[in-house]
């Protein structure tokens, strides 16, 4: 059996005065890339980040077996690493360069106040260049473009190099090639044994995840194995029949219509 990575317990989540997440139950297998998907306002951004313990939620969220509130906080970040959408308060400031943005996902692995040692030189090196970033390293990243940018951010993400990766729309502003790296990159995780949980509007690469889970209205309405029939059946009912699931040249493809 499939050990599990993050598991959710009852997992509620309150934005002012709104339950927006309803006792979720969920368990996440290590060793596996699981897609989150649904319509808008669905949840997926708001569980993403309760399960990275970056919201007060109600319930528990246990990592590898142990409550996340009970690891300190450097312990979680070394173990946990976060893609957010990059917004106001996200630790993105634009006038840091590449290579320092990318360098503060070493954090959790240096002293305080201790110089970046070989060993986070050579991880911030592998990881900008595995998101071809590695060129603009002395650039500012506000000059970047907002594809640029998010390769940037992956690479921060990527440099914790931690067991398990949680992303939210990892794919905004990415061109299709930057789309399908980004898929190779998450493969080549999962092949090292990491976890990688996406929330993704992208459906096609949703489907080529290891799992899906899918939300509606703060819930989860299914969780299955991208393959399974059941998987598509319940993607096609919670967009309403608005999407099909076909295969197409070995891959599952949703098409909108
Ligand atoms: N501060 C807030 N106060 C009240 N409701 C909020 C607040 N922030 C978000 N919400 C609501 O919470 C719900 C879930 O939002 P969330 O961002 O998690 O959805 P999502 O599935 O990620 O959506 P999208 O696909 O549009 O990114 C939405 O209905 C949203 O309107």
């Amino acid at each position: 059996m499939q050990a599990t990575a993050l598991e959710a317990r009852q997992l509620s989540a309150t934005l002012g005065s709104v339950e927006v997440l309803h006792a979720i139950d969920l368990a996440l297998a290590a060793g596996r890339w699981t897609s989150i998907v649904g319509p808008n306002g669905a949840g997926k951004s708001t569980l993403l980040k309760a399960l990275a313990g970056l919201l007060a939620h109600r319930g528990e969220v246990r990592l590898g077996g142990e409550p996340l509130s009970a690891l300190p906080g450097r312990a979680r970040a070394r173990r946990l690493s976060w893609l957010g959408q990059g917004g106001p308060g996200e630790g993105s400031a634009d006038d840091l360069m590449v290579y320092d943005v990318a360098m503060l996902g070493r954090l959790p692995h240096q002293r305080w106040l201790a110089a970046p040692s070989e060993a986070d030189r050579a991880a911030v090196e592998r990881a900008l260049r595995s998101t071809q970033a590695w060129e603009w390293r002395e650039r500012p990243l506000g000059q970047l473009s907002g594809g640029e940018r998010q390769r940037v951010l992956l690479a921060r993400a990527l440099a914790v190099e931690a067991e398990l990766l949680l992303m939210d729309e990892p794919l905004a502003n990415l061109d299709p090639p930057h789309q399908a790296d980004w898929m190779a990159v998450a493969r080549g995780l999962v092949a090292e044994g990491r976890t990688v949980i996406s929330v993704l509007h992208e459906l096609n690469v949703a489907l080529a995840a290891d799992a899906m889970v899918v939300m509606a209205g703060g819930r989860v309405l299914h969780q299955g194995a991208c393959h399974d029939p059941a998987t598509h059946q319940a993607l096609e009912s919670v967009f309403d029949g608005r999407v099909v699931v076909h295969r197409v040249a070995d891959q599952w493809i949703a098409i909108p219509h």
